[in-house]
């Protein structure tokens, strides 16, 4: 005998409302089978039509359960002891500790083949602690701090709650899922034209709704708000603006108002029926329409920044180019200077020279001159010449000679000095007006430089922006492969339906992987959300879905075909080895959570137990090994390190290593030795322990804590979704370890991408259900504003 039922153990499901299933009695000695009227009143909702009368809300599915669960605190002789329960009231012990015998119970009583679920319900006590419960035979039990069960204290029903994390959005979507065909023909049903989609059904839907109210005091009654005046609520404003800021083509606020009203004042949904309706129309609209929208503006904006980026660069390059020759230029220039310097030198030797050899050709001639015999009166003798007239005449004639020569080359050197002082002059000219032009060149290459960095970082700041509007938690489903039979059906690049007994049910993703998808193709969708963290982001990537759903397969991979952990890492190394001006240091840790206690997987002699610390916004876990990685082998081998510590830790505990969380953390530090600034992001890789409720047959001593372990954790992720859904003043992150340490990665302060595992196998077609809407649930989430983690080189302040 197989039960199945809808509503399943998933965070985002009731838990509450599953209690009742437990009970699955089996008369004792009587061999009786599961008595069907123990089966709650939910069942129904997994065929409800709109318009068919429904048992209950869900918040009021899970207060039947409730009183179900409460009724059957009474003694029920039909049923044998899961639990032997030492209460006060056995008189046997007054211990209230429970003993975990329920194997040899169940195993009497439920015949092969049968598979019984063992459901979780989670209370949240009013002094903030979250217990993981399960009930059986009327007798409520839950798993205290230390992991022991302990009797359910009946006064504790008036100091809690039970968590319902079915709320009100996914009972939507769930009503919203109902086929067109489920709808029946009544005077409910009606038609309208709507311009780019044609003549649509409509049907009036019977739903809760919120309405805003005034108090009139003359009538004493509670009076509805008229539009005009409703838009002035503070509450109504908040999120018309909301509306605005996403949708800046929408003008009119008044029907926006409107919108709202008929959206149950959830400006998300508002935003996603203007985009389905109007999208095609709005992205067709002229620029100078009234529609448009800030993704398409941010597009708009990073195409003209690219362009201008693109221009500047091209300028850098120019000016780049004229320095060099400038600096080519100046060079020759010296060289010539040398040259003619050299020249001068040379003329001014020669010169010296001629001057030396005038100067002795004149001392000769004032010597023959002496010479010379003083003049005597004719004789009739004809005295002798002293000197050799025709040797005199050649003297002469050399002195005449030397003479002009001496002048030709005084002026000859005179010219070239002339010459020289000139071209030195020029060459001075031209020195300074280099050293001019290089200095206005080096300013201007500054500037360009600081333009350039200023026009990157607003790139980077609109890309971030656009990721922002995209959302920054993205859901993707990943259908594993199966030669069984499927209940699954891809129908387009972003919805799956899933087929149970006939029935069609569709979700909707940011991407829907089908069992062909590649493990590259899996690792592209998360790549945009990845790279951020080199820009100093936190970044987390999740794993969901119930065991053998393809986590692990998704994010470790195998040796031959690794999966996103792998890929991710090796693409930020890369990133980083290309980044010249920014030094990177990349440093990984990985720990295990267990029965919500951390186990450290890098280190060779485990401590005793890790702890949370909370600094501020950090949250550390102190004593955790980080290794520091530098290559792509490194990776390999941190990686193969934790998988083995892992394998060895499991073996000593007698644990399957999907009975834990597995968080692989990698911390990005960067320092820019332009700016001078430091970015540290962190990426975490988080393999969820299996979703799927434990079955009955194992429900035996460590596998029960265990399971309720898993149980408290996931509940716990699922209500910090649900609150951070509802915009929440209070995310109840400390509810579990595995939500403490997540909290940096959930808070508004991060990017998120969460895969939704799934088998297609038509019997577990239950906890794909449930996984899907767990999915879908997170899809409605948005984080805030993210927030680069930048502090100053020197100080230690974050700079937001
Ligand atoms: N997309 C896929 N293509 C091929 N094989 C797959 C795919 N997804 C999962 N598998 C295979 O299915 C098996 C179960 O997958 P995996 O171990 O990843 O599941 P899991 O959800 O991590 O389970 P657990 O919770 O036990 O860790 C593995 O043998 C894995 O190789």
């Amino acid at each position: 005998m197989t039960y199945s039922h809808l509503p399943c153990r998933c965070p985002a499901i009731s838990l509450s409302e599953c209690s009742v299933s437990l009970s699955v009695g089996v008369g004792m000695g009587s061999g009786a089978s599961v008595s069907e009227e123990l089966r709650p009143e939910r069942l129904e909702v997994e065929d409800a039509q709109p318009g068919a009368s429904r048992a209950s809300t869900p918040a009021e599915w899970s207060q039947d359960a409730l009183q179900a669960d409460v009724k059957t605190t009474k003694p029920d002789n039909h049923t044998v002891d899961i639990l032997s329960v030492k209460s006060e009231e056995s008189n046997v012990n007054q211990q209230q500790t429970l003993q975990l015998n329920l194997i040899p119970a169940m195993n009497e009583t439920v015949s092969e083949g049968e598979e019984v679920s063992l459901d979780f319900e989670s209370f949240l006590h009013n002094n903030g602690t979250l217990y993981s419960c399960f009930s059986h035979h009327g007798n409520r039990v839950y798993v205290d701090e230390s992991q022991n069960l302990q009797l359910f204290p009946k006064e504790w029903y008036n100091q809690g709650r039970f968590i319902t994390t079915n709320n009100e959005g996914s009972s939507q979507l769930q009503t919203l899922a109902i086929s067109q065909s489920a709808v029946r023909e009544d005077d409910r049903t009606g038609s309208i034209y709507i311009q780019g989609k044609g003549t649509v059904m409509t049907y009036m839907f019977e739903e809760r709704v919120n309405t805003c109210r005034f108090w009139d005091p003359q009538s004493g009654v509670w009076l509805l708000l008229p539009l005009q005046w409703e838009m002035d609520v503070e509450f109504v404003k908040v999120r018309v603006q909301r509306v605005m800021f996403a949708l800046p083509g929408l003008v009119d606020q008044k029907e926006i108002t409107a919108a709202l009203r008929q959206c149950n004042y959830d400006p998300e949904e508002v935003i996603s029926v203007y985009l389905t309706m109007f999208g095609e129309i709005l992205l067709q609209a002229s620029p100078s329409g009234d529609q448009s929208y800030t993704d398409l503006n941010s597009f708009r904006a990073l195409l003209d920044r690219d362009r201008v980026i693109e221009d500047m660069r091209h300028k850098l390059q120019t000016k780049e180019k004229e320095v060099e020759n400038l600096f080519q230029r100046n060079s020759y220039l010296t060289g010539e200077v040398r040259y003619l310097t050299d020249v001068v030198q040379h003329l001014n030797q020669k010169l010296a020279e001629l001057e030396a050899d005038q100067q002795e050709a004149r001392e000769k001639i004032r010597t023959l001159l002496n010479r010379r015999t003083p003049a005597v009166p004719p004789d009739k003798t004809i005295p002798k010449p002293a000197v050799d007239p025709s040797q005199l005449c050649k003297v002469s004639r050399l002195t005449r000679e030397l003479n002009i020569s001496n002048k030709q080359l005084r002026s000859t050197a005179h010219q070239a000095l002339a010459d020289i002082k000139n071209q030195l002059g020029q060459f001075y000219d031209t020195v300074g007006k280099l050293a001019q032009v290089e200095q206005e060149a080096t300013k201007e290459t500054e500037e360009l430089r600081c333009l350039y960095r200023k026009e990157v970082v607003e790139r980077k700041s609109l890309y971030n922006k656009l990721l922002e509007l995209q959302g920054n938690i993205r859901v993707f489903c990943r259908c594993r492969k199966s030669l069984a039979s499927s209940c699954l059906e891809k129908t387009d690049d972003q919805e799956v339906v899933v087929i149970q007994k006939g029935n069609r049910k569709k979700f909707q993703f940011d991407k829907v992987y089908s069992p062909s998808s590649t493990q590259e193709d899996v690792f592209t969708g998360t790549l945009p959300v990845i790279t951020s963290c080199v820009d100093g982001y936190n970044v987390c990537i999740l794993a969901y879905g119930q065991t053998g759903s393809g986590k692990t397969y998704t994010m470790m991979g195998s040796k031959e075909n690794p999966g996103v952990n792998i890929r991710s890492i090796r693409e930020l190394l890369h990133i980083c080895a290309g980044k010249e001006k920014v030094s990177y240091t990349l440093k990984i840790s990985m720990l295990e959570i267990y029965n919500d206690t951390l186990n450290d997987l890098l280190t060779k002699s485990p401590s005793a137990s890790l702890d949370i610390r909370v600094q501020g916004k950090a949250v550390s876990v102190p004593g955790l090994t980080q290794v520091q990685v530098q290559t792509e082998t490194d990776i390999l081998s941190v990686m193969e390190m934790g998988e083995k510590n892992r394998k060895i830790a499991s073996t000593k505990m007698n644990i399957q290593s999907s009975r834990s969380h597995l968080m692989v953390a990698l911390e990005v530090e960067g320092s820019d030795e332009v700016s001078g600034l430091t970015s540290r992001g962190t990426l975490t890789l988080c393999d969820l322990a299996g979703s799927e409720r434990i079955s009955k047959t194992e429900a035996e001593g460590q596998r029960l804590v265990e399971a309720a372990a898993i149980n408290k954790s996931l509940t716990a992720l699922g209500q910090v979704f649900g609150a951070l859904k509802c915009n929440a003043l209070h995310i109840p992150f400390r509810n579990s370890k595995l939500t403490h340490l997540l909290q940096p990665c959930l808070s508004g302060d991060a990017k998120c991408c969460v895969f939704v595992n799934v088998s297609p196998d038509v019997k577990d077609v239950v906890e794909t259900l449930s996984t899907l809407q767990f999915g879908t649930t997170i899809r409605q989430v948005s984080l805030g504003k993210t927030t680069q983690n930048i502090v100053p080189a020197k100080t230690n302040k974050t700079v937001k």
